[in-house]
């Protein structure tokens, strides 16, 4: 850059009467800038990446870069400003996209200001210096939107809008149009900012609306200086008088003369607006309208600067040109600065910024060949393209439609317009088109082979010759015309066309208007006339029934359409609501789920903890079954021991020959069993008393019930020592233990008959035993209790005396029976009788005598009760048990009287388990 700059410095293109071109590329954001300057040859080439192996370079005047807005003064508008203060016309202009940085180049920043500022100081700078002369300045600020002149320094809610009048050669005249002179930098920049604000304020969208509008600052300076006129402090003439060159005027004032220039600075619209082909919008057309109005301007001031020609500048194609016209015109000097955005995205914006700015520097000298192939090319596209649109709106069918056979829709009338508008364009350009190549190959064969300066040669502006010729195959062009200066006079043409087309429309609408008005009053008239009106009538008339017909057949669509929106506006509410619906489904079932799964895992959780539990409850069921059979096997071993030794004791009674009974039964002597017949007797015994008490317990199944008598209490008359060894009876009762359930009866037998522990415990079944007196009966206890606790722990309630025959059951007796131990002398009997169901009583009966004989008892008597069977378990209502008599002996008073012993027993019947325990029955299962 600094090289770039120290070059630019030594060069002044001020002094050279040409358009001046630079290019200057903004800084890229981050990215990597899609173009590639280079300053010293002057030229910017297309990265190759992005250029497809296409060679794409431009060579400028200058070419530059960076942030600084010094350098940029310097090379593209000091020497401007200088000669504009010397009395040249001079024009600096910013052309490019939108965001490329003209306005960044003309007015820069308060650290970096730009041409504008910077140019002002450069001119109060040079008065300063100029010591000779007078001057005056005047600035003005304008805007031009639409085709139309805003003035920016009008005060707020003044109209501001300006008219344009003159031109073409001669002064323009713009009025309303305030000038404001001015006497210091301040002022100037007084002015700028009023004007901005006015701009900024002018439009909501202020920068939407600066980029589509062209802004104006102009200073108008007046030099005071002498007639004769000199060189000025730079070294140029001084510019001439000639007031048609539309150069600076020389006015003689009071024998001084005052010479004006006008330095315009012009921030240009954003340029991608006039390239856009789609763009239809007025602001477009109105865009490219000036700019390529400017560029075909400038682009011929520029050719015939360099030609010497004098052709026809189209200054009054636009407002822009035309405002400029006297500022263009002759000497002036020209700088315009191209603005590029380095972005990959905004190559084809800047490739046609470039185009344009290539176009005013020099006259393209092309390769002939090269064009003819180009146009030729270029005309058979075009051809295509016509033929197509024709087929299309002769036969109602697009070729690309012509498959599906659909008929096109009708064309609005605008529409029309476009179309044939369109092939008009079309067919123009294929015109001008082979008329260059026609041209060329006749100026081939030319002998000098040059152009010569011919009317037939001359460059002729498209618009001019469309205009003339009114005929698109006669429009002139120039051979050398390449193809943007085609594009251009395209486009120019284009918009001619169109507003030839909505003249054409409007006279039409004009005509139909006047003909339905007039009314045949003057049967003289012409007939021609009448014949082209009843023409005309028909015409119109025919165009309003196509019109109706289509405004039938819109209607018709639009009634379908609104009723298909309808329908579908239904069907997607109904999905909606279904969709809706589905979706509240699947939130209810998803939340389903999830209690699910976690019930899911509690209960398989709890079933396991369940299983497990019962598993264990079963095995302990099995393990108690288990115990139970066997002891229920155990039960039964001892009931058939107990009715084996119940029979034997009966035999043996009965071998004994003790069929006479010694003791009288109780309250109600119970039946004999069957068969049998049995002596009683009144046994000589003392008194005694007997307490029973028994119990039942069973289970359901098995009705197992056993039961005891109560313990007999007394004293004893009845002796028989050879029968009733208490000590065989303790000491073989130690022998075994029984199951717990008939020792726990036992044990509470015993714990209710503590005084007759020795004997009751001793011989729980039954015994009899103890002295006859008081005395012996004592020690007998004593010897049998001691005896008894020695060898059994008579307080633990789960054990009991057991023998192999028995368990504490009248079965006792037959065994004791068996055992002739003549240990005692006296004993009273306590009568103490379990049984287990199936025994039923026993009674037998003694013969007194025999009773005596066989015990040496006097007298006694003992009474028992017992049998007091409870049943309960889980079937209360069976439960079973039975009070009984278990013995009463009373004397019968009178010796040898037969007495009845009736051992009593209790007998559980089917009952529940007494002591409620184990009375799950698992053979109930
Ligand atoms: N050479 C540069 N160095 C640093 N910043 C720049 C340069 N050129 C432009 N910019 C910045 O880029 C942005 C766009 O620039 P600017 O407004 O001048 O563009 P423009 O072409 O005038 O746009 P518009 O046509 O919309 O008015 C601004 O923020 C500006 O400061």
């Amino acid at each position: 850059m600094d090289e770039a700059w120290l070059k630019t410095m030594q060069a002044d293109h001020g002094k050279q009467d040409k358009v001046m071109v630079s290019v200057r590329l903004r800084p890229g954001e981050n990215t990597k800038s899609a173009w590639i300057p280079s300053v010293n040859t002057n030229s910017i080439s297309l990265d190759p990446s992005l250029s497809h192996g296409k060679a794409t370079s431009f060579t400028f005047d200058a070419v530059l870069t960076g942030t600084p807005n010094k350098p940029i003064f310097t090379t593209v508008a000091k020497s401007h400003v200088i000669a504009a203060v010397e009395g040249f016309n001079s024009v600096i202009f910013a052309y490019g996209q939108t965001a490329s940085g003209k306005t960044y180049t003309l007015s820069g920043t308060d650290e970096e200001p730009g041409i504008i500022p910077r140019a002002m100081k450069q001119v109060f700078g040079y008065i300063r210096r100029e010591e000779t002369r007078e001057y005056l300045l005047r600035c003005s600020y304008l805007e031009i939107y639409n085709e139309q002149i805003h003035d920016l320094l009008a005060p707020p809610g003044a109209p501001n809008k300006v008219e344009l009048h003159g031109g073409s050669g001669g002064d323009v005249i713009l009025t309303p149009l305030r000038e404001e002179v001015v006497t210091s930098i301040k002022g100037v920049r007084d002015v700028l900012k009023r004007g901005e604000s006015h701009r900024r304020t002018a439009c909501t969208d202020w920068n939407e609306r600066s980029s589509r509008s062209h802004s104006v600052f102009r200073l108008v300076i007046e030099i005071e200086r002498s007639p004769s006129g000199r060189a000025t402090p730079s070294g140029r003439q001084t510019p001439g008088a000639n007031p048609n060159h539309g150069g600076p005027r020389l006015q003689s004032r009071g024998g001084k003369s005052v010479q004006t220039s006008v330095l315009s600075l012009i921030d240009l619209a954003g340029s991608e607006k006039a390239t856009s082909d789609k763009e239809r919008t007025r602001e477009g057309q109105y865009i490219n309208k000036s700019l390529l109005t400017l560029g075909t301007v400038i682009g011929k001031l520029s050719d015939n600067a360099a030609k010497g020609k004098n052709d026809h500048i189209p200054f009054r194609d636009s407002k822009l040109t035309r405002l400029l016209a006297p500022s263009l015109s002759g000497n002036a000097r020209i700088s315009v600065v191209c603005t590029i955005n380095p972005d990959a995205g905004a190559v084809a914006e800047s490739t046609s910024t470039l185009l344009f700015a290539k176009r005013p520097r020099s006259v393209e000298v092309l390769d002939r060949d090269a064009l003819i192939e180009r146009y030729e090319k270029e005309i058979g596209e075009l051809r295509k393209r016509l033929e197509e649109r024709e087929r299309e709106s002769i036969g109602g069918f697009s070729s690309n439609e012509q498959t599906s056979r659909r008929p096109k829709p009708r064309m609005s009338a605008q529409e029309k317009v476009d179309e044939s508008q369109a092939m008009k364009d079309l067919q123009a350009r294929i015109a001008q088109l082979t008329k260059l190549i026609l041209n060329s190959q006749t100026v081939s064969l030319t002998d000098s082979g040059e152009v010569g300066e011919g009317e037939e040669t001359r460059p002729v502006s498209p618009s001019k010759a469309a205009s003339s010729s009114g005929s698109g195959a006669d429009v002139g062009v120039d051979f050398s015309m390449d193809s943007y200066q085609l594009q251009q006079a395209l486009l120019t043409a284009r918009l001619q066309l169109s507003s030839q087309a909505t003249q054409i429309l409007s006279l039409e609408a004009a005509l139909a208007q006047a003909a339905a008005a007039e009314t045949p009053v003057d049967a003289s008239a012409d007939t021609d006339t009448e014949t082209d009106k009843d023409k005309i009538i028909e015409d119109q008339a025919r165009r309003i029934r196509a019109l109706e017909e289509h405004h039938t057949y819109n209607s018709m669509n639009y009634d379908n359409l609104d009723e298909k929106l309808g329908e579908s506006t239904q069907k997607l509410e109904q999905k909606q609501l279904r969709i809706t619906f589905l979706e509240n489904a699947l939130a209810q079932s998803e939340s389903r789920v999830r209690v699910l799964e976690s019930n899911h895992s509690q209960a398989a959780t709890v079933t396991e903890k369940d299983l497990k539990a019962k598993l264990n409850e079963k095995e302990r069921w099995a393990e108690e079954l288990v115990k139970q059979l066997e002891k229920e096997k155990r039960a039964r071993v001892t009931l058939e021991d107990e009715r084996r030794v119940l029979r034997k004791f009966v035999e043996r009674f009965d071998e004994l020959g003790m069929g006479m009974g010694a003791f009288s039964g109780a309250s109600s002597p119970m039946a004999s069993p069957a068969g049998r017949r049995r002596s009683s007797f009144a046994p000589p015994v003392g008194q005694g008393m007997a307490f029973g008490a028994g119990a039942g317990a069973g289970r359901r199944r098995s009705s197992f019930a056993y039961g005891y008598a109560g313990s007999g209490l007394g004293e004893s008359s009845l002796r028989h020592q050879s029968l009733f060894p208490s000590s065989v009876s303790s000491s073989s009762t130690l022998s075994d233990s029984s199951s717990v359930s008939t020792s726990a009866s036992l044990s509470r037998f015993t714990s209710t008959s503590t005084s007759l522990t020795s004997v009751a415990s001793g011989a729980s079944s039954s015994s009899i035993s103890g002295p006859s007196s008081p005395q012996a009966k004592s020690e007998s206890a004593k010897e049998s209790s001691s005896r008894f606790r020695e060898s059994y722990d008579i307080d633990s309630p789960f054990r009991i005396p057991h023998t192999p025959h028995g368990v504490g059951t009248a079965g006792d007796i037959p065994r004791l029976l068996d055992l002739p131990t003549p240990d005692f002398k006296e004993a009273w009997v306590v009568s103490s009788c379990g049984s287990g169901s199936g025994l039923g009583d026993v009674s037998f009966e003694y013969e007194e005598a025999e009773v005596e004989a066989m015990l040496g008892v006097k007298e006694g008597s003992a009474m028992g009760a017992g049998g007091l069977g409870v049943g309960g378990g889980r079937v209360p209502s069976v439960a079973g048990g039975m009070t009984s008599l278990s013995a009463r002996m009373e004397k019968s008073g009178k010796p040898g009287t037969a007495g009845t012993v009736r051992f009593a027993s209790s007998v559980g019947i089917l009952g529940g388990g007494g002591e409620g325990k184990e009375n799950v029955t698992p053979l109930s299962r």
